[in-house]
C-alpha cells in the first residue's frame, strides 16, 4: 500500500525552478531514500511534504485520501508525518526530559500551548510515556541535562525521540547523520533500521552518505535539477549511467 504519493509537483522561486513535474510513490513500511547532488531540490521537496512550501501545482496525498497541501504544519503532524530536521530543533534551554514532554503532551492535547508549561512536570503521564522512549534511545541516564549542552550526535537523537514519541507513521529525515563520526552514523544506521522493524514506521530518508543510504534503503529516487531522473532498488540505482553522470559528471557511488 502507498503511504505517500506526490503526482506532478512543481515549484519554482522567481525564475528558478526547484522542482519539475516530480512524481513519487512511497510504499508503507518500506525506507524510501532520496538522493542527488547539491541543488536538485530534495529539500524543497521535503518541505512541501511538511507545509513549509506549498507546490505552485501538484498534489501530495498522505495514507490514500489526505491531502497535505495547504495544511499548516501542526495539522500535518496530527495526521502522521513527522519530520527529523538537518539541524536539530529542540529547546536548548530545556532538559532532554522537557524536551521530549513537550511534544508528547501536544501529541495527546491537539496542540501544544505554552499555557500547559505550568503543570507539565506534574502530568505523570506524559512524563512516564517521554522517560520511556529516552530509555529506548539510550538518553534516559541525560534526562535532566539541558538540551543546547549535548554532542551534535545526542541532539539528533533527542530530537528523533522528540518525533517518535508522536507515534508517526511517516518520519521523515533530512540527512540523519550529516557531521556525525562514522561511529555514530554506525549507530544511527541500526536505529533506524531497528525503529523501522519494531515500529513499522515508513521512512524517506534525504542523505548524502551512500554508506547510509545502501545500508537502510528500499527503494531510492534520484532527484538532479528538480527532476526524478532515476528510481530504483539500491543495487539498479548504483549501476545506472544516469546516476553516475548526475554526480559530479560520472564520479562512482
Ligand atoms: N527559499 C528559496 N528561495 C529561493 N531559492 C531557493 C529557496 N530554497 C531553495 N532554493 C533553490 O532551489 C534549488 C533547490 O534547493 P534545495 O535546497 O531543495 O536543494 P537540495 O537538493 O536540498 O540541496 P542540498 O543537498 O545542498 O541541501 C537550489 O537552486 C536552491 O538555491
Amino acid at each position: 500500500m502507498e503511504i505517500l504519493k506526490v503526482e506532478g509537483v512543481n515549484k519554482a522561486f522567481g525564475g528558478l525552478k526547484a522542482l519539475h513535474d516530480v512524481n513519487l510513490s512511497v510504499e508503507a513500511g518500506t525506507v524510501h531514500a532520496i538522493i542527488g547532488p547539491n541543488g536538485a531540490g530534495k529539500s524543497t521537496l521535503l518541505n512541501c511534504f511538511v507545509g513549509r512550501l506549498i507546490p505552485d501545482t501538484g498534489s501530495v496525498t498522505f495514507n490514500g485520501t489526505t491531502s497535505l497541501i495547504g495544511l499548516k504544519a501542526h495539522e500535518i503532524n496530527q495526521t502522521g508525518v513527522s519530520r527529523v530536521f538537518q539541524t536539530p530543533e529542540i529547546f536548548g534551554e530545556l532538559t532532554i526530559l522537557e524536551n521530549v514532554m513537550i511534544p508528547t503532551m501536544a501529541r495527546r492535547d491537539g496542540e501544544f500551548s505554552l499555557q500547559f508549561w505550568r503543570r507539565l512536570d506534574a502530568d505523570a503521564e506524559v512524563r512516564d510515556k517521554a522517560l520511556h522512549m529516552l530509555e529506548d534511545l539510550g538518553l534516559a541516564s541525560k534526562k535532566d541535562i539541558i538540551a543546547g549542552s549535548l554532542s551534535r550526535g545526542d541532539k539528533r537523537r533527542l530530537e528523533l525521540a522528540m518525533c517518535l514519541v508522536q507515534d508517526p507513521k511517516l518520519l521523515l529525515l533530512d540527512e540523519p547523520t550529516a557531521g556525525m563520526s562514522r561511529a555514530d552514523t554506525n549507530n544511527t544506521i541500526d536505529l533506524l533500521q531497528r525503529i523501522g522493524e519494531e515500529r513499522g514506521i515508513t521512512k524517506v530518508v534525504i542523505e548524502h552518505d551512500m554508506h547510509v543510504v545502501f545500508s537502510l534503503a528500499d527503494k531510492i529516487s534520484v532527484l538532479a535539477q528538480g527532476t526524478v531522473i532515476a528510481e530504483g532498488t539500491p543495487q539498479a540505482i548504483k549501476g545506472d549511467p544516469r546516476v553516475q553522470e548526475a554526480y559530479l559528471g560520472g564520479a562512482h557511488l
